[in-house]
């Protein structure tokens, strides 16, 4: 099932549970504006090529649009719809004042210079940049993109609106960057495992782990994890797999990684195929990559016993249902991964204030905020007798939809 039908049935079925108006569903539903642009830049060798980029801005009945840029060659406008809705649910769960909104460019980062890449990425923000914006839309890093290239965007779209920093997060500090924010997604991951281990009477410590996706928000996970004496035994990138039943030296990896290594060349583990690591026996499962990974095929075989949605949309609900069948525990995404924008509602908050944090106050109100919507999830799986995805969803759509009834649609 594509995306964008995943995360509208996902939707449905909690609009469902709410008891919403079909007419405030249908609103709720539809993308508040999809913006498509042709990107043509120079290569380094002087050849032209052309990208196609997305922003689709899904809703702002909370606040501004908020959501990251994916750079990746399967960036289409279904997906970038579905990551767009996915993103008004989680800035709702996770109680920050946004609505939704997600970009992408069609392209293979790796296969572009950095100035390639610095040319797509000002051009881009050429063609959106009167549709962006501190109190509009509110761009950041997502799979693919980086501190590096929210530089860029910020400082393209000053020349059109003069300095302004909080047109994006996820920037580098000295740009007005928040301390805590490359870690803040991996982080939020790690607070969201420990509670939902926590109502099962177990621990990280003790607990083993596989992950697939070694970039920010796996890397960064897998050293917290790693950090509070969990044992991860094996990993996945775009390169391949590895796997070390006694725990593989996550530190290690990372220095492996940062001198140029590929995750599969890493000495201390050894090689495994890559369409046995979602089904590789663990306690956690954790999907750091791309959507959709899950599915009927390789769900029956899950090993996991917890399934903690770092990635946006890695289960399909044919899979969640084999899974719910099996007695696996799924925490979703739109929960589990809202570290990220977590934290860049506290760079956009600092960047408007003119005010920088240290890093422990907000790696405390980070916890604090993914401990109060696990609390409020958990309330609303009791009061709609669900499971963690629709006690989610309900909490994330009953907040879009009575903040757009206090609204109202008198023109
Ligand atoms: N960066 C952020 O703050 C946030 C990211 N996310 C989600 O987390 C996921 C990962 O994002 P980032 O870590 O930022 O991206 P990234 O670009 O830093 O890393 C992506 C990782 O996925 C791996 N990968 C790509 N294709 C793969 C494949 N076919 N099989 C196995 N591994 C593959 C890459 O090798 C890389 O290790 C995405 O779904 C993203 O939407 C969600 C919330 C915030
Ligand atoms: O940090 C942000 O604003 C958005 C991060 C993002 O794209 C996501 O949570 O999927």
């Amino acid at each position: 099932m594509n995306a964008l039908a995943a995360t509208s049935r996902n939707f449905r079925q909690a609009s469902r549970l709410l008891g919403l108006d079909s007419k405030l569903e249908k609103s709720l539903l539809i993308p508040f504006r999809e913006i498509k642009v042709e990107c043509t830049i120079p290569k380094d060798d002087g050849s032209l090529v052309s990208f196609i980029g997305f922003r689709v801005q899904h809703d702002n009945a909370r606040g501004p649009m908020k959501g990251g840029i994916r750079y990746h060659p399967e960036v289409d406008p279904d997906e970038v719809n579905a990551l767009a809705q996915l993103m008004t649910w989680k800035t709702a769960v996770a109680a920050v004042p946004y609505g939704g909104a997600k970009g992408g460019i069609g392209c293979s980062p790796g296969d572009l210079s950095s100035s390639e890449l610095e040319r797509l990425t000002r051009v881009f923000t050429q063609k959106i940049h009167d549709l962006i914006g501190t109190h509009t839309d509110v761009p950041a890093p997502d799979m693919g993109t980086n501190a590096q290239t929210m530089a860029w965007i910020l400082d393209e779209y000053s020349k059109f609106h003069g300095h302004s920093p909080a047109v994006v997060t996820g920037k580098p500090i000295d740009l007005g960057g928040s301390l805590g924010r490359d870690a803040a997604t991996g982080r939020g991951v790690v607070f969201a495992t420990e509670s939902l281990l926590a109502e099962h009477g177990k621990s990280i410590s003790g607990s083993t782990f596989v992950i697939q996706g070694f970039g920010n928000v796996g890397s960064w996970a897998a050293s917290l994890i790693h950090e509070r004496g969990g044992k991860v035994i094996a990993i996945g990138d775009v390169t391949g797999s590895i796997k070390n039943n006694n725990g593989i030296d996550v530190p290690a990896l990372i220095k492996h990684k940062t001198g140029g290594g590929a995750l599969k060349d890493f000495s201390g583990a050894e090689a495994m195929d890559s369409k046995d690591l979602l089904v590789h026996e663990c306690d956690v499962l954790l999907p750091c990559a791309l959507g959709g990974v899950l599915n009927k095929e390789n769900a029956p075989h899950v090993k996991a016993k917890f399934i903690v949605e770092a990635a946006n949309h890695p289960t399909d609900p044919e899979a969640d249902e084999i899974l719910a069948k099996k007695g696996v525990v799924v925490l979703p995404d739109i929960y589990a991964n809202s570290g990220g924008v977590i934290v860049s509602y506290f760079e956009w908050v600092q960047n408007i204030q003119g005010f920088m944090w240290d890093e422990e106050k907000v790696n405390m109100e980070l916890k604090k905020y993914m401990n109060n919507a696990f609390n409020n999830i958990k309330h609303m799986c009791k009061s709609h007798d669900c499971n963690l995805r629709m006690g989610a969803f309900t909490l994330g759509v009953n907040r879009v939809a009575r903040a757009t009834l206090l609204r109202g649609w008198e023109a």
